[in-house]
């Protein structure tokens, strides 16, 4: 004797009836291969979330599990690029005709690259917080990606402050004498009295938004996080030498920056760049001189686009 199970999505209808812009799941757990422009495949360890709309006002609701077993499928057999990205979104509504026409996946993952150091030659890995986002909203495809860019950020104040008192101590030091030696000032400055302020810095984090534009076939992960750290020239060091840390010391010096000042070195890059339709960029300077953040948002002013 077979027993047939309840089937509240299809034979059911909605107690109180309404659309709904989005139903879905949200932070899956799926190893994910994927596919990025210029690097080898690779697995990422994703949390995915999968939504699809509910347009008819009467139906019960949508069928998780259609979504789920779709990504699965990607999961298992399949490798992540931009388009499976789009099949999925059709997978999304295809198995919901009737109830959905718009489809949304997200999927958020760490994305390990190596990284070269800045002199001794050496290598490691940096991890970048990635969000790849797809929706297809009535035919339409936006397709956008996120990267996280930590980096360092000496403060121009601090510095400007910290050369004053420099400047004070080397008068106070020479002052009484008739010339002065130049290898006199060349040890004093290798010491401690010598350079008797140092300027504050901080680990910043630079958030990136940008929607791909129609001529994008691969997803370009690599290429947003190399014009983010070339912009910014202090990004976090993986393998360091001692020579790498010197001149870490030296773009730090040469680079000061406000969260301003990251925010428009970031903004001049994306607005030159015509593969991106819109962009979205937060600079976050978790500061060493207060306990709050120094934040600065700006975006491409796209009418219709990202909001600040
Ligand atoms: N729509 C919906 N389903 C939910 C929710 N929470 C859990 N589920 C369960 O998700 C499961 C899968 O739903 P369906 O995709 O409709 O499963 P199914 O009827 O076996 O699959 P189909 O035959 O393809 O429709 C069901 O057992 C639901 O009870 C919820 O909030 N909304």
């Amino acid at each position: 004797m077979s027993t047939t199970m309840p089937d509240i999505a299809n034979h059911t209808t909605a107690q109180t009836e309404g659309t709904l812009d989005w139903v879905g799941m949200s932070n899956i757990e799926m190893p994910i291969m994927l596919a990025s422009k210029d690097e080898s495949e690779r697995m990422v360890s994703a949390h995915v979330d999968a939504f699809v709309n509910l347009k008819d006002p009467q139906a019960k609701g949508i069928h998780m599990s259609r979504l789920y077993l779709l990504i699965d499928e990607l999961s298992n057999n399949g490798v992540l690029n931009y388009q499976t990205l789009v099949t999925l979104l059709d997978g999304f509504i295809s198995s919901h005709h009737d109830l959905s026409d718009n489809a949304k996946v997200q999927f958020k993952f760490d994305y390990h690259l190596r990284r070269k150091s800045l002199i001794s030659g050496k290598q490691g890995w940096k991890a970048y917080p990635v969000t790849l986002t797809g929706r297809l909203n009535k035919g339409e495809l936006t397709i956008e990606l996120s990267v996280d860019v930590r980096y360092s950020s000496t403060c121009p104040c601090s510095a400007a402050l910290a050369r004053q008192l420099i400047q004070r101590a080397f008068k106070d030091t020479f002052l009484n004498e008739q010339s002065v030696d130049l290898n006199d000032v060349h040890e004093w400055l290798g010491t401690t009295d010598g350079i008797i302020a140092t300027p504050h810095s901080q680990r910043s984090v630079a958030e990136v938004k940008v929607k791909l534009g129609a001529n994008i076939k691969d997803l370009p992960i690599t290429d947003i996080v190399n014009a983010i750290e070339d912009a910014l020239q202090t990004p976090v060091q993986a393998a360091v030498k001692r020579e790498d840390e010197q001149e870490f010391a030296r773009l730090n010096g040469q680079n000061l920056m406000f969260c301003e000042d990251a925010a428009r070195r970031l903004q001049h890059i994306m607005l030159a760049n015509s593969d991106y339709d819109d962009f979205w960029l937060k600079i976050n300077h978790l500061e060493s001189l207060h306990a709050h953040d120094a934040v600065s948002i700006t975006t491409k002013g796209v009418v219709g686009g990202y909001q600040p």
